[in-house]
């Protein structure tokens, strides 16, 4: 099977209330983990490429790797994602260049701009049947989420949102709630606005929303961390009821990096200690890639509820 959009994932995934895993890739272990992790489960799977990750491998590698990827996972249905696309051209080049689906980010600009810089790639993109996610509000950290003003000039306008989807005729929609990227995302007690969602999923029917920022920063892997020499003290994610929650309420779309860069940093950080004698790169990224495995196979089991949906 070709690499696939997320048109048919999504409208499963709407259907059956669960979301599809989007995991950011890099390298060739990153993909092995995911991909042998989506063949076990029996998941749909997308692999998504930041401008950084496509600076850092190029282009062509990560095509070859994935297309390895593909052809050593049967029937398995996967959708090659660029995030956080910043630019029209970048948007194109990856489009021309086997992308089966792209974000264009423009959050940054104002609401006007954003829809036009968003219809235009979706224009370029649909000729070519290629899907656009496209964001709308600050994803952000926000220090004073239980203020309701602070909210409402940061968090995605539920009529807005509309809007957008009416104007730009965009696939998806990544919708701020309350999430950000990164290991550091909430300082007290986490918190979601799902009353927020609640309310777009139910102005937005049959039309799948996306969660950015959803890595749990999964405890034991930054314990290990710290355990084995590292300093990441205080970082705390989403909890994993809040995103098997979004997934029953119009999210289809649940974006993991994090937790991926702190599964492989901690078993990587855990061998080089255990074994100081080690310098056979085979033998430090052979467990990160089963740890990789391991947790997107959880994920996609426990949190996600996607696994058997191909
Ligand atoms: O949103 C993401 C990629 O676009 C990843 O978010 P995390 O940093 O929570 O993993
Ligand atoms: O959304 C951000 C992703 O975690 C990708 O991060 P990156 O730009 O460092 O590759
Ligand atoms: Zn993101
Ligand atoms: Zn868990």
């Amino acid at each position: 099977m070709p690499l696939v959009t997320t048109k048919e994932m999504f409208k499963k995934a709407y259907e059956g209330k669960y979301a599809i895993g989007a995991f950011n890739v890099n390298n060739m272990e990153i993909i092995q983990g995911i991909t042998d992790a989506a063949k076990e489960e029996q998941s749909p799977v997308i692999l998504q490429v930041s401008a950084g990750a496509r600076k850092y491998a190029k282009h062509i590698y990560l095509i070859k790797l994935v297309e390895a990827a593909l052809a050593d996972s049967d029937d398995l249905p996967i959708c090659l994602h660029l995030d956080h696309g910043d630019s029209y051209e970048l948007c194109k080049d990856c489009i021309d260049g086997g992308f089966t689906s792209v974000m264009i980010d423009g959050s940054k600009y104002p609401f006007e701009e954003n829809i036009a810089l968003t219809k235009k790639v979706v224009d370029y993109a649909h000729n070519r049947g290629v899907v656009v996610e496209a964001e709308l509000g600050k994803l952000a950290g926000i220090e004073d989420a239980v203020n309701v003003d602070v909210r409402d000039a940061t968090f995605t306008d539920p009529d807005q949102a509309v809007e957008f989807v009416e104007r730009t005729g965009v696939d998806s929609l990544a919708v701020a709630i309350g999430t950000s990227h990164g290991a550091y995302k909430f300082k007290g007690t986490p918190y979601l606005d799902f009353e927020r969602l609640e309310k777009i999923s139910n102005m937005l029917p049959d039309y799948p929303l996306v969660l950015h920022g959803a890595s749990t920063v999964m405890p034991e892997f930054v314990k290990k961390c710290n355990e084995f020499g590292g300093q990441i003290p205080g970082a705390q994610g989403v909890p994993e009821d809040m995103l098997f929650r979004a997934g029953k309420m119009g999210v289809c779309k649940i974006n993991i990096d994090t937790d991926l860069r702190l599964a492989m940093t901690a078993s990587i950080r855990e061998q080089l200690i255990n074994d100081p004698s080690n310098f056979d790169p085979r033998k430090y990224l052979g467990p990160a890639r089963t740890a990789i495995k391991g947790m997107v196979q959880h994920k996609m089991r426990d949190v996600l509820n996607c696994s058997h949906k191909i």
